[in-house]
């Protein structure tokens, strides 16, 4: 019934890589006002419309791939549907010197970046015992090298010291194996791994911005449907980014929601999961790394459980 009462508000869908014809949402227009986002993969696809969306919340993006041609087309479909500035630029992933002339590039463009989403990846169907060397390779290098490599040049050159959020775009497809899929499982699970709390982006040391990792595997908030039976995606970092700093750490129906309509199109069968890396933030009172949030009422403050350990038992926190 709800699930029906939900299917029935999905906005229409939209193929090939072209804005919504229409685009309703739940949140102010300006909820990103100000603020630059750098987007890998966002020529095509989920990057596409996290762009689109974003910049329909007010954010300037960059939007990153090898082919300029398809980011510089998707750049004017996405500025003349949001009237946003869109910078279009060339970079491979497996190739940091690229990154890191492309993030040079946007800075000197639009002077911060407050939101790295790594959404570029490579991926084909085949048996493990098809795949060459060189197969197996490319995709690790492109999802889960290109993953890192993107987060490191984005926190040397400007994170590290100003902040921000990042945004890992992994799949459910190494929770149970996925036929044809050892090598995008295998370079996802990584992803998700390195996204753990545990990971060396935790935590930046004493005295300086902490960063706090939070998963979110595109369950709605009030446990309704996922996010292939509804064409609907909650992006997690939604919570992190449109929060006050207290709800971080506490339920995300405690946050504010954020239902970008991705094309249904978009979802080959495996749930993709968004996995916020990084967010930086003010000193916590808690001396454990797991809680970077320094407030009046930090729900590491409050009695019972810590609300961010319940929700379906990922490691939200460490
Ligand atoms: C990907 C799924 C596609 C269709 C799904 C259709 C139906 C779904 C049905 C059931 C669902 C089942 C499973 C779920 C599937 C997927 C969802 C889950 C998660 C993730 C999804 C995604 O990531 S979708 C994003 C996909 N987008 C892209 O891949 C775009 C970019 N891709 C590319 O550029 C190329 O495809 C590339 C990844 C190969 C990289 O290009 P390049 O660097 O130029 O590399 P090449 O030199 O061309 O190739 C390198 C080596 O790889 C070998 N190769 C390439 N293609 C294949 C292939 N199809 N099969 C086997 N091997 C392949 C190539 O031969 C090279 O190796 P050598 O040894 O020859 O050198
Ligand atoms: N579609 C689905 O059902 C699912 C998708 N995902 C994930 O969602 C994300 C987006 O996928 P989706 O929109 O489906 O696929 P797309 O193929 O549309 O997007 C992948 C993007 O990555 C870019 N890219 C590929 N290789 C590189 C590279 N070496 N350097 C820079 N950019 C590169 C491509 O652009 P270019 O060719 O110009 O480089 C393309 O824009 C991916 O991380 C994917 O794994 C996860 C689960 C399911």
């Amino acid at each position: 019934m709800a699930e029906a009462a939900m299917a029935a508000r999905v906005p229409p869908d939209e193929d090939g890589d072209e804005c919504l014809p229409q685009y309703r949402h739940l949140l102010s227009p300006d909820l990103l006002a100000g603020q630059v986002a750098f987007i890998t993969g966002g020529g095509s696809g989920i990057g596409f419309r996290i762009a689109e969306i974003f910049m329909r919340h007010g954010c300037r993006t960059v939007i990153a791939s090898r082919n300029l041609q398809r980011v510089s087309e998707a750049s004017k479909k996405l500025m003349a549907a949001t009237g946003q500035q869109c910078l279009p630029l060339s970079i491979d992933v497996r190739q940091p010197q690229t990154i890191a002339a492309a993030v040079d590039e946007a800075l000197k463009e639009f002077q911060r970046i407050d939101i790295l989403i790594n959404g570029a990846a490579g991926n084909f169907l085949c048996p493990a015992s098809a795949l060459s060397f060189n197969a197996f390779k490319t995709v690790i290098d492109i999802d889960t090298m290109g993953t890192f490599n993107t987060s490191k040049v984005l926190f040397e050159k400007y994170f590290r010291d100003h902040g921000g959020v990042i945004v890992n775009i992994t799949a459910t497809l190494s929770y149970r194996g996925q036929a044809l899929q050892v090598h995008a499982g295998a370079a996802k699970a990584a992803i998700g791994t390195s996204t753990h709390p545990a990971g060396a982006w935790s935590h930046v040391g004493p005295g300086k911005k902490r960063v706090l990792p939070k998963y979110w595997d595109g369950k709605m908030p009030w446990g309704g449907a996922s996010v292939n039976r509804c064409g609907y995606c909650m992006l997690g970092f939604g919570m992190s980014l449109f929060s006050p700093p207290r709800a971080l750490c506490s339920q995300p129906d405690s946050s504010v929601a954020f239902f970008p309509p991705l094309k249904r199109s978009c979802w080959n069968g495996s749930a993709p999961r968004f996995s916020v890396l990084l967010q930086s933030l003010p000193r916590c009172h808690d001396p454990s790394p797991c809680c970077g949030v320094g407030t009046q009422q930090h729900p590491c403050e409050q009695p019972g459980p810590r609300p961010h350990h319940r929700h379906r038992g990922l490691p939200t926190s460490g």
